[in-house]
């Protein structure tokens, strides 16, 4: 299609004028004709088939009807006035109803004609009523350009009010094909597109809105998903490849004394073969002259934290210095212990810098750090302050992603002249298909094996009612001399109800137990003596954690074998994966018992359904991701997923590996493509001539 005919205002375009226009632009962000070709319906109703009334089935799905109104009357109700309507064919009767509207109906049915009908059915005062049908003279019928499935289109409260019906739209939809008729070009490259056996644009796009069958509009769909994740796909990895040119970062060539040293006689296990893979994945980024920007997935307990000791070591060994930033206080400390213990035998000097550091400490660090004494130093967001200067800081770690912002990342960077290398690392697995479009600035690695010898969590789901059982087998895990945390939900720290049924557990626990010690952690407590109590549970000296949800990232007790999570039904399905992964962690078998009331909603059930059956971080984000929706997953907002007009980030995964793949292919044929200094859509023009009028897809 041209495209001065493809940016034409729809005002333009017949039977729309001023005032459809304008609600079609305020309602439905459609500006132009391209606009309105890509406004694709949201379903597809199968309209092949007639029904007769005596055909007429209780809780069908919407049925076509052909016949004539013998009556028309209006019938008072306490609740207001309706309008009915005898409607009969050779086989029986039913009645048609309105509540809205019934002025401009009256007047306009025709008695004794043939209509074709379509709607819902109810059953009331035995017999088949259909309320607000879809009408249509069975001549005007006829007439039209008929499709077997009738494109359903989305809408809004203002459009229906302002009489834009479903038909309207597909009307203006026959007219904008009218129009625009022979008038497409092609979009994607023949070898694409015969390779892959897509249809023509023109026939997708016109099956889209007009299928002619089933399988047709299918291929339909198709091609034009391909398309959509294909360009951003494309976009997305020249954005990548720019950036990796545009950025130069430190090469860390050397392997050294701190890296072999630690692999060759400090390693206190064996690495997985994941953690390996990734090592040398980051390896490579540090060694190639581009700044690394790395996201390092991995399910709880996966072992990402002796990935960033090595890749920590690689800067050292290149006379950089180091800092893993963590948000919170008590995941910096966890970190700083089990850092300072994996390096005991080495000549690391390695500093704790948070909100409660010392002045006269924080002086120090601050001195040493500049002046290159500190090697690595560990932290929350207090590293980003002015203050913090460091000699040459290589490589920053930064620990939970979602709870820092891309400004805070950018932050770090202008830390140095030279930006540091940068690797971030988050527990809470996205679906590897959202990754690739969220993350087009990151790489990503995945552990995505466990430790050899860990037992799956056993997890298991209890009613509230069966509360006392619990507690039995709390006594007996406590006797084999385990710990156990129970969490309460406190959504909103300032909420007072969720306090207070932490608090009532509490009492209730300690009435429950009253021989063992029990340590308690809320957000509202100063972070002293959350501190106090979260290392009270560490060093073994209490058995019971009673807490909220801040536990929920990071803390790392391998002798606490049971969660109990209360009110389960209230927690997101990752949190609750998140929360699981709090035990597991030693070498004995560890449980998950999700309590709740007996009243779930059917996502709640899901979600306890999905915790039971599955340990699978990455299984769980699939789940999460088609319950919540990408909207709700964080990130996703800027990233322009949501944007999309016909793919859908969750069903299509297996369209956009196939958009992505061949992407990367076209860029691996052609590396010039990123080279271009301007805007990517110039370039992506020039190079991709082949793939016409690409500027309608680029932004
Ligand atoms: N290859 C390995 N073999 C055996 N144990 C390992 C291995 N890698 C890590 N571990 C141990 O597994 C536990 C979990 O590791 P780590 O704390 O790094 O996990 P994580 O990926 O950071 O998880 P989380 O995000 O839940 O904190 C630690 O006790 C660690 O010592």
């Amino acid at each position: 299609m041209n495209a001065n005919i493809l940016q034409t205002p729809i005002d333009y375009l017949k039977g729309v004028g001023p005032n459809r226009a304008d609600l079609l632009r305020k309602e439905l962000g459609i500006h132009t004709y391209q606009d309105l070709i890509n406004f694709f319906p949201n379903r597809y109703l199968d309209k092949t088939r007639f029904y007769k009334i005596n055909e007429l089935q209780r809780n069908s799905a919407e049925v076509q009807v052909v016949g004539k109104i013998t009556h028309i009357k209006s019938v008072e109700q306490k609740r207001g006035k309706r309008l009915v309507a005898d409607f009969v064919d050779e086989t029986g009767k039913m009645e048609l109803v309105w509540f809205r509207g019934q002025k401009w109906i009256r007047e306009n049915l025709k008695i004794n004609t043939p209509y074709v009908i379509f709607g819902k059915t109810n059953w009331f005062n035995g017999l088949f009523s259909m309320p607000h049908p879809e009408m249509e003279l069975v001549e005007e019928y006829k007439k039209q350009l008929r499709t077997a499935m009738q494109p359903i289109y989305p809408s809004t409260e203002k459009l229906a009010k302002a009489g834009i019906s479903n038909r309207v739209v597909h009307k203006i939809m026959q007219q904008l094909f009218i129009e625009t008729k022979g008038k497409f070009y092609d979009t994607l490259s023949e070898e694409l597109s015969s390779e892959l056996k897509l249809l023509p644009k023109a026939q997708a796009v016109f099956n889209v809105h007009f299928p002619q069958n089933q399988e047709l509009l299918a291929k339909a769909q198709f091609r034009l998903k391909f398309e959509e994740l294909f360009y951003i796909q494309l976009q997305l990895l020249i954005k990548n490849m720019l950036q990796k040119q545009k950025i130069k970062g430190y090469v860390f060539e050397a392997i050294g004394q701190n890296f072999s040293e630690f692999y060759n006689n400090h390693l206190p296990f064996e690495l997985t073969g994941a953690q390996k893979r990734v090592i040398k994945e980051i390896r490579a980024d540090l060694g190639s002259g581009a700044q690394m920007n790395r996201l390092l997935q991995g399910d709880v307990g996966s072992g990402k934290t002796i990935v960033a000791l090595m890749s920590m070591f690689i800067a050292l060994d290149n006379d950089f210095q180091a800092c893993l930033m963590a948000p919170t206080e008590i995941l910096a400390i966890q970190h700083y212990n089990g850092l300072v213990e994996l390096c005991k035998n080495l000549d690391t000097s390695i500093y704790l810098l948070t909100g409660s550091t010392k002045t006269k400490d924080r002086r120090e660090i601050h001195e040493k750090l500049e002046n290159g004494e500190i090697d690595i130093l560990i932290g929350t967001h207090a590293l980003l302050e002015d203050k913090v200067k460091f000699k040459n800081l290589g490589l920053a770690v930064i620990d939970e992603q979602h709870r820092f912002g891309v400004a805070q990342r950018a932050k770090l960077w202008r830390k140095n002249q030279v930006p540091p290398h940068i690797l971030v690392m988050t527990a809470t697995p996205i679906p590897r298909t959202l990754a690739m479009s969220l993350y087009g600035d990151l790489d990503i690695s995945v552990i995505d094996e466990l430790p050899p010898g860990r037992k799956p969590i056993k997890t298991v789901h209890r009613y509230d009612s069966n509360r006392l059982k619990v507690f039995a087998f709390i006594k007996d895990e406590i006797q084999k001399g385990r710990q156990i945390y129970i969490v309460y939900p406190l959504i909103q720290e300032s909420e007072k109800m969720d306090y207070k049924d932490l608090m009532d557990g509490y009492e209730s626990i300690a009435r429950e137990f009253p021989n063992e010690q029990i340590s308690i952690v809320h957000g509202q407590m100063k972070s002293d003596a959350k501190d106090y109590e979260m290392d009270r549970f560490v060093r073994g000296e209490t058995q019971i954690m009673v807490a909220t949800t801040v536990i929920e990232v990071g803390v790392n007790v391998p002798n606490a074998s049971v969660m109990i999570i209360e009110s389960a039904e209230r927690f997101g399905l990752s949190q609750l994966h998140q929360l699981r992964g709090r035990v597991g962690r030693g070498a004995e078998q560890s449980f998950c018992i999700l309590m709740t009331g007996h009243k779930l909603s059917k996502d709640s059930k899901t979600r306890l359904e999905t915790m039971t059956a599955t340990n699978d971080g990455f299984e769980i984000a699939e789940v999460d991701l088609k319950l919540r929706g990408p909207g709700d997953i964080m990130g996703t907002q800027q990233s322009g997923v949501l944007n999309l007009k016909i793919a859908d980030i969750v069903k299509d995964n297996d369209v956009l590996k196939l958009a992505r793949h061949h992407a990367m292919q076209i860029l691996k044929e052609d590396p010039s493509l990123s080279l271009e200094k301007n805007k990517v859509i110039r370039f992506t023009y020039a190079q991709l001539a082949k793939h016409k009028n690409i500027w309608n897809y680029i932004s």
